[in-house]
Parts: C-alpha cells; structure tokens; sequence
C-alpha cells in the first residue's frame, strides 16, 4: 500500500519540448500542476561553452550505459535538465512541410499518413514560433508550407563569409535559406542583444541563457509568474501504478533525494522523450497491462526512429571568419531531384568546428590525420573549415524498438532508407565542389571529409508511442490520450508516425501547445 504525499489536477514528468511547452500552455488555467522533472538546473558555468568539456568529456550527457541490437553497451548522447534536450540543441526551429503529413513514397519504403494534417498544426506552428522566439524569412525555402502570419523575428544574418557561400550555392541555381532558428537576438541592437553570436551553440548549453529552450522560454516564466506551479528537480519517475480496473493511472512512484514519493492527479502526462517515455511505460508493467502501461497493441516502444544523420566539413584554404555559421539550409533535394524521385532531405551548417570538437567528432577521413598532428595544426584546420548537417528521413519499422531487459534500456535499431542518405551525401558534395571560385571559401581541392552519426546520437528521437485512431496499430488517441488509460497522456516526440526530414522540435512544440488547448478546456 502506497501513501500519496502530494495531490494535483495535472502532473508533467519531463520538462523538455513537450514537457515544458506543455506546462507554460496550462499554468493560466489556475489548475494545479506538478512538474516532475529528473534532472536539475543546468549550471551556468565557463564550461558551457568549453568544446573539450562539452564535446570530448560530454560534461552534460548521462553517464548511464545503454543496449544496442547486439547487445553492446554505449553511453546515450542525452542530458537530463530542467528543458531537457533543448539545453543543449542547435534550436532550428523548422515546421515540417505539408507533405510530410501524407503517405510518402521513399525509396526504402513508405513513410505513412498523419491523422491530422499540417492544417491541424499550422496555428499551433505559428504559436510555438512566438513562445520560442524563432527568426527566420518568408519566400526563400521552395519547399515551405504556407503560413497565418510571418516569422516572429527577422532572419539571423549570414555573416560575410557566410554570405559569400550562400551566394555560391545560389548562383549554381538552388535555393539556400536563412535557417530558422529559436534565439535572442536584436541584430539591430547589438549591444543590448541577449545572444552575441558566439561560435559555441549547437550542442553547447547558452551561458547567457540566449537560446530558446524549454528551461528559459517555458519553465523559469512559468515558476515565476504561477502560484499554481510546482517544479520538483532531481525527481525521476520510476513507475506508474494504476487503479484494479486498470483504467486510470493512481500514482506516480518517483524517487527524489533517495526517497520514494508517491504523488497523484486527475491527469497524469508522460514527457520523458521518445526513449525515457516508451521506457516508463514498459517499466510499470502490472497485473492489468503485462506488457507495459497502455501497450495492448504492444506498440509501446516499437516504430523508433531518429533520421540519418551525416556530419561533412569542407576545409578550404582561407580562413572562415564567421562567428556564428549556423545560418545556412538548403531543401532543393528534400523531395528528391528529376533522376531520383524520392525524398533525400535535407541539409543545413552545423555551427562552428571547433579545434577541440575534432578529435571527439573526427571523421574516419580525418581520424588518422586527428592523431597525429598537434593542436596547432588542428587549430589551422578548423578555422579553415565549414561544417554541415545533412539529415534524411528514416522509416518506422516495428523492429526498430525500445525495449527494458531486467533494469536495462535496449534500442533495437537498424538503418534503413539509407540509399536516400547516400544519395544527398553524394549530390550535397558535388554542390560544394562546384561552387564557383569566386566564393571565397571553395577551392577545386578543398576537402571533404564526413562521417555517419553514430547510434549513441539519439538527438532527433521519436515515435515510440505513435498516435492513430486505431487502437490496434497507435498507442495514442489523436489527443495524445493513451487509448488503455483514461487519464494518461505522453505529450513529446513519441507521438510521430513518421519523422520527416526536417528538425523534429518545432513540432513537439506545436503539438504540446494543441494538446494544452485540449486539456486546459478539459480542465476547465
Ligand atoms: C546536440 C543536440 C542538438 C539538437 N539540435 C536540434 C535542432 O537544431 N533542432 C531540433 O528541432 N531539434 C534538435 N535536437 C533535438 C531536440 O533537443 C529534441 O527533439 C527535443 O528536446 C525533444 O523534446 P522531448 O520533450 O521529446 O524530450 P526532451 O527534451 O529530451 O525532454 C525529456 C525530459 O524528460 C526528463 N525525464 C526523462 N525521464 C524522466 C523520468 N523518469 N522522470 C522524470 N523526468 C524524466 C528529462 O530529463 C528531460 O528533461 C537536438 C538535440 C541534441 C541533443
């Protein structure tokens, strides 16, 4: 028998994306709300921005130690703070397109149907936008959805040296963007712009806490302004317990400061990430749901997906002078091109390359030349250096699963759709290669190493608890209700049947605030 310490109308577990979006959305409805979130504040420290910390030491990942297929240990390149991923993301802030809501036909197979479609999210887009502060430009993506209103704020600049490249890629007759991007910035006020356009974002936490993230745009207003608002940190959720009937969720077993809580609410909402939420489902298996809390389709944890990802550098002989390089996307091959008529995704910088980043990130091109040379060479090559990210779309498959052995986190994942990714690796190089020498950074024998990013990476998670209207084949009704457990929801990236080639924030986001609506009227 379990004593409850504390009662509430909602309770939250996570503070990410969806966790916290979630939260901010449903505080003005006065009802109240426990936040149970695993992690603490993140520290505002030096090392925030310090690549050896950040990159080689992984100072803000988990030390715990997960499963591949094969059984083999990694260590998961995740953090656990007050925001969740967001602490540490690139903050592109990208809406999927409208397509991305049907039936695609990929290469490697089909990427299904969406319940609802990108009219259903477009208000809720337009609402994450302005909560997250994204910058970005209307009229320069050909592959951009439609939308109710323009960009909250202007385009981030390129800087010169940026500029120069974009120019290049122009004039060979594609169609480079301004990335969007969830920031601080007043480009026309420097000197009092929260953000300085540093050379330390993707992957870094802001020291000065100008990057749109969960924690500083959704949960420290939210703590501020609610007395209805209760945040408890260091607080992980070990399992939910469910009433005999097993109809609705009864408590939430969580561990805090060694001891066990046990708290309940009319509502309880699961927002761990695509991982950690299909983990705590399976985890509070009980009499009533064998195989895992709201899993009688035993789809809980399966249809995992995380996109290929490839890193390239080119590496020219002058030296990049941008501070901030992250500007730059290109969709010109997202639905594919004339002789490839499928989707190959999309590709954008991926910040600066820094000399410290190299040897945690080096790829095999780079890794025999990485262990040899001293630092200063590898400083010289960083400078020199244009870092990008191309991400391709990869296939839910119900192999491709989560699953808990004993107190072990197992992924289950193998590529797929990876002719797509080869194909963009391939046609984004020869880009590169044939921007015109007048572009200051490309040279007939610039270089262009890259490599896979490995399973460890699993920043662009999701669709482990996937909604539909089919009880059979979703875990999710399309309010992100589970369909065995009236009072149960999972609000985060779980809840994609199919994860698209564009970043998946945005649209976490979105669907958090859309969730809200439904549950503040519920509420009410
Ligand atoms: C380096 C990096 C760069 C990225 N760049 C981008 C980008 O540019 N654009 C983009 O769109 N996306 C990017 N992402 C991905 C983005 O961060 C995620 O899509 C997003 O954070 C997922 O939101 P979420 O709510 O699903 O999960 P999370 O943000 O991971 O939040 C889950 C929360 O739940 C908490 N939690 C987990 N288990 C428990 C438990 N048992 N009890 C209590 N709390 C728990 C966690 O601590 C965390 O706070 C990036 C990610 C990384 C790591």
């Amino acid at each position: 028998m379990t004593n409850i310490t504390e009662r509430y109308d909602i309770i939250i577990i996570g503070t990410g994306a969806g966790g916290g979006t979630l939260a901010h959305r449903l505080a003005p409805t006065g009802k109240k709300i426990l936040v149970l979130e695993r992690g603490d504040f993140l520290p505002r420290e030096k090392a925030n921005w310090n690549p050896q910390e950040v990159y080689q030491k992984h100072r803000y990942h988990t030390d715990e130690q997960w499963y591949d297929k094969e059984g083999k240990a990694f260590k998961p390149q995740t953090g656990y703070w007050v925001g969740g991923n967001t602490k540490l993301y690139g903050a592109a802030l990208i809406r999927f397109r409208e397509r991305d809501f049907e039936k695609v036909i990929h290469k490697g197979g089909i990427s299904p149907e969406w319940p609802l479609k990108y009219s259903d999210f477009e208000p809720y887009y337009t609402q994450a936008e302005k909560l997250y502060d994204v910058h970005g430009k209307q009229g320069e993506d050909p592959t951009e959805p439609p939308r109710s209103e323009q960009y909250p704020h202007p385009p981030v600049s390129h800087e010169p040296d940026m500029q120069q490249l974009a120019d290049g890629i122009r004039e060979l007759g594609y169609y480079p963007f301004h990335l969007p991007l969830g920031l601080k910035l007043n480009e026309s006020d420097r000197a009092n712009s929260p953000c300085i356009r540093c050379d330390t974002f993707d992957g870094y936490p802001c020291l000065v806490h100008a990057k749109a993230d969960a924690d500083v745009n959704a949960i420290r207003p939210t703590r501020e302004k609610y007395a209805n608002f209760t945040l408890k940190t260091n607080a992980k959720v070990l399992r939910l317990h469910t009433s005999e009937s097993g109809r609705e969720i009864t408590s939430v077993e969580t561990e805090i400061a060694g001891e066990r809580h046990w708290f309940s609410s009319d509502i309880v909402v699961v927002a761990c990430g695509s991982i950690n939420s299909a983990v705590l489902l399976l985890r509070s298996a009980n009499d009533k749901h064998p195989n895992g809390l709201a899993n009688s389709s035993d789809q809980v944890g399966r249809n995992f997906m995380k996109q290929l990802e490839t890193a390239i550098v080119s590496i020219h002989l002058d030296v990049n002078r941008a501070s901030f390089q992250k500007t730059i996307a290109v969709n010109d091959f997202y639905w594919g091109e004339p002789d490839f008529p499928y989707p190959m995704g999309m590709v954008q910088n991926t910040g600066n390359v820094l000399a410290d980043m190299i040897p945690a990130e080096a790829p095999p091109l780079m890794a025999p030349f990485v262990k040899l040379v001293p630092h200063y060479e590898l400083h010289l090559l960083a400078e020199r250096s244009v870092g990008w990210w191309l991400q391709t779309e990869d296939l839910p498959d119900p192999n491709n699963r989560i699953r808990v052995v004993g107190d072990n986190i197992h992924i289950d994942y193998t590529l797929n759709n990876t002719e797509a990714s080869d194909r963009l690796i391939h046609r984004w190089t020869s880009v590169l290669k044939s921007i015109p020498n007048s572009a200051k950074h490309v040279l007939p024998f610039s270089i262009y190493p890259r490599t896979h990013i490995p399973e460890q990476a699993v920043a662009h998670q999701c669709g482990s608890c996937r909604f539909g209207t089919d009880p059979k084949t979703s875990v999710l009704d399309l309010n992100c209700r589970t369909h065995d457990i009236d009072n149960l929801y999972v609000v985060d990236s779980s809840f994609f049947p199919s994860n698209s080639g564009a970043n998946p924030t945005l649209t976490i986001m979105a669907n958090a605030l859309r969730v809200g609506e439904l549950l503040a009227a519920e509420l009410r």
